[in-house]
């Protein structure tokens, strides 16, 4: 489905990504793990266009989309959730998730001028496809909420609606339990393990350890801008380079 080849990103010489390559299967969920500051977050971004890498290759379902503008590579079916949360505060909660499905409008301009039976048609659908991803997140009750007063926990769902919402065929989560009480994180959990029953395929980076055991069928973990290793869950767990980078000695020798 992805395959990075050789990735490297350097910020004024220092290098936050350093030839990082591995591939994201079809309907799995790779999870990429890494302490902070290891590159997580440059990777993804060197991958959704939101960042240029400075070498290597962004390889998408035979394709190559290193360097292409944001809009290009989510409009090829590329969709992810931010860090740091990244909705509009002022839009309702379902004009948010209706984000998620711009590139599937369909319209021109003329058609919205005119208003065309076809296109309100159309615009129903989607509307009645963003409700069904806010329901799926217990979210449908809040709706017409503008997205500045709901708690951050909501805030969190509402970008894995807007990120799910066109059934994207690579998703991006970038730590979305982060944040997030015990109760809320189990939910989310849940929703991810409902993704991954559905087939979809996910890059998952999350610091939360238990969520990534529990549900990732690969697992990649970078280390100052390099991976390190890349494994089922149980063979990273007791990889010992990777307990010394990532979790530390004392787990180590445990
Ligand atoms: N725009 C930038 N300019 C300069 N340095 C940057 C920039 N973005 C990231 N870096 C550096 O690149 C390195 C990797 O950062 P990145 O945010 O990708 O790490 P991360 O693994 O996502 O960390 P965390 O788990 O804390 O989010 C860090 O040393 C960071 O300071």
């Amino acid at each position: 489905m992805l395959r990075l080849d050789g990735i490297s990103r350097h910020f004024g010489g220092l290098p936050a990504l350093d030839g990082v390559s591995f591939t994201v299967p079809r309907g799995r969920v790779t999870a990429l793990i890494g302490p902070n500051g290891a590159g997580k977050s440059t990777l993804i971004n060197c991958i959704t266009g939101a960042d240029q890498p400075t070498g290597g290759a962004v390889v998408f379902q035979g394709r190559d989309i290193t360097g292409l503008p944001a809009h290009r590579i989510s409009r090829l079916g590329i969709a992810r959730t931010f860090q740091n949360l990244r909705v509009f505060p002022r839009l309702s909660v379902l004009d948010n998730v209706l984000c998620g499905l711009t590139g599937q409008g369909g319209q021109s301009m003329i058609m919205a001028m005119l208003r065309l039976p076809s296109l309100r048609h159309r615009e129903r659908l989607l509307r009645l496809r963003a409700m069904a991803a806010l329901d799926c997140y217990q979210l449908g009750d809040k709706a017409t909420w503008p997205a500045a007063i709901l708690p951050y926990g909501d805030r969190k769902r509402v970008e894995l609606a807007r990120a799910t919402v066109s059934r994207p065929d690579l998703l991006l989560l970038d730590e979305p339990v982060a944040g997030l009480n015990a109760d809320e994180t189990a939910g989310v959990g849940e929703q991810l393990k409902r993704l991954r029953a559905g087939g979809h395929t996910i890059l998952l980076i999350e610091h939360d350890m238990t969520l990534v055991m529990e549900i990732a069928d690969q697992v990649v973990v970078l280390d100052s801008g390099r991976c390190i290793a890349v494994g089922t869950p149980a063979e990273v767990r007791r990889n010992p380079v990777v307990l010394e980078a990532y979790l530390g000695q004392t787990e180590a020798c445990a």
